[in-house]
Order: structure tokens, then C-alpha cells, then sequence
């Protein structure tokens, strides 16, 4: 669970949100709307300690992670954080299963967690591990970065317009993933410009002009 306290964020004199106040519990997903540059990578980036808060608290299972220090911020991005963002951020000149195989928890820190073979089957890649990345389609990359998270389990999913780029079926592909992922624990939190994803979450949140999220009216939960 994450717990957002009364956070701000200015750069100079612009404030670009102020007063936010939320929660994502496990088993929820929240969508960050509003328009282009109200600040929904910044809370993003924030949430993934990328970025700081001017003024606030952020709080995983109850505790403050804006005063984490570099070892327990590399221990949080790399225990808690799945990211999944529109330009993939793989590995580009390592094969599929490498890019798979970098997230997956060390052997004796596994438990029933899937293997990279079940992962890929998932997003519909069955059988192309030993493919190099930067020869997939976007779509397809986009697969891949999906099978990430799924072999990672993380417990918070940060999603930055992960669907920007990908047609109606690959869309829906990574949302009913994030949502099955929702349904084991994750909690979920996707900037969106896209309405029908929007409307596949629990809570939006419009960035700028609110500043507590509100429940997605047209739930279409698969
Ligand atoms: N380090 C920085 N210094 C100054 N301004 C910044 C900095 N980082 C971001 N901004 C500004 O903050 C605003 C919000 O940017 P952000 O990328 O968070 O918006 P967004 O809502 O995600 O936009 P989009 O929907 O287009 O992706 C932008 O105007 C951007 O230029």
C-alpha cells in the first residue's frame, strides 16, 4: 500500500499540484489523468523516487520513503517498483529471456514467482526468448517490458502511458495483465491519456485540478 500525504510539487514559482492526499491500496488501480504537462510523470517519478516532492509525505507499508537514503532507494526500486513506460526501457542488444532474466528475484528469494517460459506465453511471446530485443516491433517490446513485471511480481506497478504507442489488442493485453496483477496483491498507479483504460481502473485521480482520485464510474473489470 502507498500513502501520498499532502504532497506539492513546484519548479520555481509554478506549483504544478499541491494538497494531494491518496492511497493505493494492494489490489487497486489508480489512472492519472489531465491534460499534457499537469505533472502526472512528475507524481510518477516522485512516487518512483526519481523525483522529490517539494513539500509531503510518501509512505510504503508505513514508512516515509521520500527520506530514504541511496542504498534504500536502490533496495526500494529494486524490492517494491515494477515500472512500465511507453519507450519500454529494455535492454536493446540483450535476447528477450536476458531482459526477462535481469528482474527475477535471486533463486532462493523465489517462490511459486512465474518462470520467463510462463511469462512470455502470458503476452502472447511464447517461444521467442532467445530473439534480440531491438528486432520486435514496438508492440512487441512493449510484450516484453510486460513479461518483466510479470516475472518481477513487484508490489507496486508505476505505469507511465504504458499503451501510448500500441493498438487496440495489445492495449488491452497489457491492461487485463495489470489488472490480474492487481487482482494478486499489486497495487497499480498508470497515467493515461487513453479513456477506455482510464475506465479499467478503480480511482482516477485528474492531475491539476483535484487532489483526491474518485471512483471510475464505468468499470468494464474483466
Ligand atoms: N526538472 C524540471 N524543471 C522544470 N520544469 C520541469 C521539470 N520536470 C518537469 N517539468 C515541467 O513540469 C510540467 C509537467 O511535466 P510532466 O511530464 O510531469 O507532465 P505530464 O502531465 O506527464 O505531461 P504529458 O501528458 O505530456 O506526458 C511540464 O511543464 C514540464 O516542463
Amino acid at each position: 500500500m502507498i500513502e501520498i500525504e499532502n504532497l506539492t510539487k513546484t519548479f520555481g514559482s509554478r506549483t504544478l499540484w499541491s494538497g494531494l492526499s491518496f492511497t493505493v491500496p494492494h489490489g487497486e488501480m489508480l489512472a492519472l489523468t489531465g491534460p499534457s504537462g499537469s505533472g502526472k510523470s512528475t507524481l510518477l517519478n516522485c512516487l518512483g523516487l526519481l523525483d522529490q516532492p517539494s513539500t509531503g509525505a510518501i509512505r510504503h507499508e508505513g514508512r516515509d520513503i521520500t527520506g530514504f537514503g541511496p542504498r534504500a532507494a536502490r533496495h526500494y526500486r529494486r524490492d517494491v517498483l515494477g515500472y512500465l513506460f511507453q519507450n519500454y526501457a529494455l535492454i536493446d542488444n540483450a535476447t528477450v529471456a536476458a531482459n526477462l532474466a535481469v528482474a527475477m528475484k535471486p533463486r532462493r528469494a523465489r517462490k511459486a514467482t512465474p518462470s520467463i517460459t510462463d511469462a512470455l506465453e502470458r503476452v502472447g511471446l511464447a517461444g521467442r526468448e532467445k530473439e534480440q530485443v531491438h528486432r520486435l516491433s514496438g508492440g512487441e517490446q512493449q510484450r516484453v517490458a510486460l513479461a518483466r513485471l510479470i516475472v518481477k511480481q513487484p508490489a507496486l506497478v508505476l505505469a507511465d502511458e504504458p499503451t501510448g504507442a500500441l493498438d487496440h489488442d495489445n492495449t488491452t493485453m497489457v491492461v487485463d495483465v495489470l489488472r490480474s496483477m492487481s487482482k494478486d496483491g499489486c497495487a497499480v498507479v498508470i497515467a493515461t491519456h487513453n479513456d477506455a483504460v482510464r475506465d479499467r481502473c478503480d480511482t482516477v485521480l485528474t492531475v491539476g485540478t483535484t487532489t483526491q482520485p474518485e471512483p471510475v464510474r464505468e468499470r468494464q473489470h474483466s
